[in-house]
């Protein structure tokens, strides 16, 4: 079973204006709103791909409710730790005509110890045979190597881990040997302090990632594609899909949901990484978080990833 961890949920609201001019008024018409944070992203595409998952977290208010209904309309199984003061934050993204995406993310409610020794405690069931995806921004509240406390506790017991974090907290869970971690391209140089201009600068530190720990590295390059590299010394890269972007918001959780479907499907790295790319693709190709059936019908246009 597949769980998903996500300690920021938000609700996206995203909005298209025909002009979009900072300091000024700037009308829309029509708003897309969903459930969001990237474990509740990955948690969404997964189950209309019909992978039985659950998404977990840490949830407060109006909009943290909002939020949980929302995922089970979705066909989600949830179990959020739900706190009693402040509200999970309103993510708002702004889509400009050209094509330009502005985002503004909550710093998200104060996030107490007793509601994270609580989402522990879920954890705690886990074992083998379970993949385990923390995606997403740790509140300010809570401690920065909060993923890397959670992958000790249930080190030894045959979890699958999936990271996607950024900074420290993705830094130091490196040592606990993840399955897969997620950077995309500005993470991955902001980790060393160095611009990944090309698919070859992505590999170099891609593979230091590696040296730190990680078992599988996924550079996500946006429109360029993906980069994987393995511990066993294997890079692949697979093209980006062509077509026409209209939100890119939660494509890189599509891709990590496509590439758990395909690693499934497949059992090789090649395989999950095609159907990652396929997903992320059709993410960005659509409002929101692409359905299942929007990724089935991308993967034939996902070329076959190649070693690089
Ligand atoms: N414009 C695009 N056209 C085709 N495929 C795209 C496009 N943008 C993204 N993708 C696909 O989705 C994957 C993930 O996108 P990206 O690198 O933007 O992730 P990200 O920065 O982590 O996104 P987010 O944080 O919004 O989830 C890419 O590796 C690519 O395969
Ligand atoms: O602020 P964070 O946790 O880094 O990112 C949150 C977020 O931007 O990530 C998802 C897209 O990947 C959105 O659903 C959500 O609003």
């Amino acid at each position: 079973m597949v769980y998903t961890v996500t300690l920021n949920p938000a609700i996206d609201y995203i909005v298209s204006p025909a002009k979009f001019s900072a300091g000024e008024i700037n009308r829309y018409q029509k708003a897309v709103y969903g459930p969001g944070g990237k474990g509740a992203n990955v948690s969404l595409l997964l189950s209309s791909l019909g992978v039985r998952n659950r998404a977990l977290g840490i949830c407060a208010g109006f909009s943290g409710g909002e939020i949980v209904r929302l995922l089970e309309e979705r066909g989600c199984e949830t179990d959020f730790v739900r706190m009693p003061q402040g509200h999970s934050r309103i993510n708002v993204k702004v889509c400009a005509p050209d094509g330009e995406e502005t985002d503004l993310n909550g710093d998200g409610p104060d996030t107490p110890p007793e509601a994270v020794e609580e989402l522990l405690q879920k954890l705690d069931g886990l074992g083998e045979g379970d993949t385990l995806v923390l995606a997403g921004s740790i509140p300010r509240s809570v401690p920065g190597d909060i993923y890397a406390a959670m992958l000790r506790r249930l080190e030894g017991r045959g979890v699958l881990a999936v990271v996607d974090a950024t900074g420290e907290a993705l830094r130091c869970v490196l040592p606990c040997r993840p399955f897969l971690v997620k950077p995309n391209s500005d993470e991955l140089g902001e980790l060393f302090g160095v611009e990944i201009p090309d698919v070859g600068t992505a590999k170099e530190y891609a593979k230091l990632l590696v040296r730190e720990g990680a078992r599988n590295v996924v550079v996500s390059m946006g429109d360029k594609g993906a980069l994987l590299v393995g511990e066993t010394g294997q890079s692949l890269f697979c093209r980006a899909v062509r077509g026409e972007a209209v939100s890119t918001v939660g494509a890189g959780d599509s891709l990590v949901a496509g590439f758990l479907y395909g690693y499934g499907l497949h059992g090789t790295l090649q395989g999950a990484l095609q159907w990652g790319v396929a997903a992320g693709a059709a993410t960005a190709f659509s409002k929101g978080i692409a359905s299942g059936d929007a990724v089935k019908a991308l993967y034939p246009r996902a070329g076959n990833p190649s070693p690089i």
